[in-house]
């Protein structure tokens, strides 16, 4: 099962729901606490601990990992910058039987727990609260956040206010956009997901390890899927995608090329023609490498096949509405994106379902924080990648990859999915100091 991703408002109504089923709401908070500290334990060994509350909810789920650490053995402190507000944080803060002290005057400690706030957080920290708990998670060994480093916005991952890098943050119930949205993301460590008892049903979720079509063992070539690539006018990515689709299990990659390519495998075949009407064709692949030549992509359009539209292919497409009835992933990263979509309102999220609805095209808008969207409202978020992925032609790998999974047969957006995940894992394996040429040489590795 992927790890749901909700927004605030529908987290709110997860627990809303699961309250109106019959769990109390200092039951949720009681198994979020516990799961806070356990987690701290596991994570951090055991050292002294401060904990941060603030007054609302994720403040209550501080009192209560208090007391587990302490039952634990734990020589815990807590500092609070507020009574508790809401109900069952005045129940925890009843529950906590050590003293409490001010937040202004707290002092370091190895492990700090921050729960100021989570998803109730409505502006930035005031100025002197901010820079009191930068100070605090600076100074420790191990900080960790209590559902979100407080500052952070939950749905679209923007800090308001300063924020320091936590080691871990642990969530409740679902993930939140801000754990797998930058800049928040970068800043979260390790994300741990503990079930607390509600049932999230969301269409937002962290992409996941691909189910890969099994292998037939009386297939043959085109069965495993054939990929078909239109070159243009600079032929280097057009020999990454293609490499990257043959190397993510394509049985048959040809490219149609008006002047011969170098640097391709021996396995892929170059064609001088273009039969975009061939019944083998699991997926067409134009736009790395395609340069300004409109006729191109117009053609990959007359064919009825799949298609990943990526990199120039994506400049021309011109009006969004031009790929109805089409079944196409386009892979923009943010200059392509903004090209095609203008400037779009929202967290990013919003705006890739959008460009989705826009253009009934899964979209995968790329970045540090790669988004898979579909028109149906379906959203992947992909876990973290490297940050070397940031090299040249990365992206036309990726494109290769995607076009592989759609000829092997999955369905569009669990094929850009599969891609996402494959690349970033393909990333971790080829270290730190790859090109995108190493990227293909790890790709079988991952699969
Ligand atoms: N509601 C539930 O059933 C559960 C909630 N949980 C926890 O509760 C959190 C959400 O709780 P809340 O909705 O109470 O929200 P928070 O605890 O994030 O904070 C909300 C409170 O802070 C105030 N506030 C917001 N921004 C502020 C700022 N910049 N400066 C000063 N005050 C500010 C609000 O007016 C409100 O009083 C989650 O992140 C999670 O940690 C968990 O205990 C699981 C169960
Ligand atoms: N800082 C980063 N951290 C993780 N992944 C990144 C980062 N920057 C870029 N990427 C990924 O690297 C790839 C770059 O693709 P793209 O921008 O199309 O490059 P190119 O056109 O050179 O191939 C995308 O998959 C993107 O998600
Ligand atoms: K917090």
């Amino acid at each position: 099962m992927s790890r749901p991703i909700l927004t605030a408002e529908q987290m709110r109504a997860a627990e809303a729901a699961a309250i109106d089923a019959g769990i109390a709401e200092t039951v949720l908070m009681e198994q979020a606490g516990r799961a806070l500290a356990e987690a701290v334990r596991l994570y951090a060994g055991p050292r002294e601990t401060l904990i941060l509350c603030g007054p609302g909810n994720n403040g209550g789920d501080g009192y209560v990992a208090a007391r587990f650490l302490k039952n634990a053995g734990y020589t815990v402190r807590v500092a609070a910058l507020a009574e508790p507000t809401a109900d069952a944080a005045k129940w925890a803060r009843g529950q906590w039987d050590g003293p409490v002290e001010s937040f202004a005057a707290a002092t370091e400690a190895p492990i700090i727990i921050d729960c100021l706030f989570g998803t109730g957080l409505s502006r930035g920290l005031e100025p002197v609260v901010a820079e009191r708990l930068l100070l605090l998670v600076d100074k420790a060994l191990v900080a960790v956040a209590c559902d979100l480093p407080s500052g952070v916005a939950s749905d679209d991952g923007t800090l308001l206010s300063a924020i320091g890098n936590y080691d871990l943050t642990v969530s409740f119930g679902a993930l939140k956009p801000a754990h797998r949205l930058m800049p928040a993301m970068s800043r979260m460590g390790r994300t741990v997901l503990a079930d607390i008892g509600i049932d999230p049903g969301a269409d937002w979720f962290e992409i996941e390890r691909p189910d890969l079509p099994s292998l037939d063992p009386a297939g043959h070539k085109y069965s495993r899927g054939l990929v078909h690539c239109l070159a243009g006018q600079m032929p280097g990515a057009i020999v990454l995608a293609a490499t990257a689709a043959a190397k993510s299990g394509a049985g048959y990659v040809r490219v149609s090329t008006s002047l011969p390519i170098s640097g391709l495998p021996s396995s892929v075949v170059q064609s001088g023609g273009a039969d975009l009407q061939d019944e083998r064709i699991g997926c067409i692949l134009v736009g790395p490498g395609l340069g300004d030549v409109p006729p191109v992509l117009t053609l990959a359009l007359t064919a009825p096949k799949p298609i990943v539209i990526d990199a120039d292919g994506i400049g021309l497409v011109g009006d969004p509405e031009r790929l109805h009835g089409h079944d196409v992933i386009l892979t923009p990263h943010e200059g392509e994106f903004g090209k095609l979509f203008g400037k779009l309102e929202g967290s990013k999220a919003e705006r890739a379902l959008e460009a989705a609805r826009r253009s009934q095209s899964v979209v995968v808008y790329k970045g540090p924080d790669t988004l898979v969207a579909a028109p149906d409202g379906r959203l992947g978020f992909a876990p973290p990648a490297p940050a070397w992925l940031a090299t040249a032609g990365t992206g036309d790998v990726l494109a290769g990859m995607i076009a592989a999974m759609r000829a092997r047969g999955l369905e569009a957006f669990d094929a850009a999915c599969a891609g996402v995940w494959l690349h970033g894992r393909a990333a971790e394996a080829a270290g730190p100091h790859m090109i995108a040429d190493d990227l293909l040489e790890a790709i079988p590795s991952v699969l």
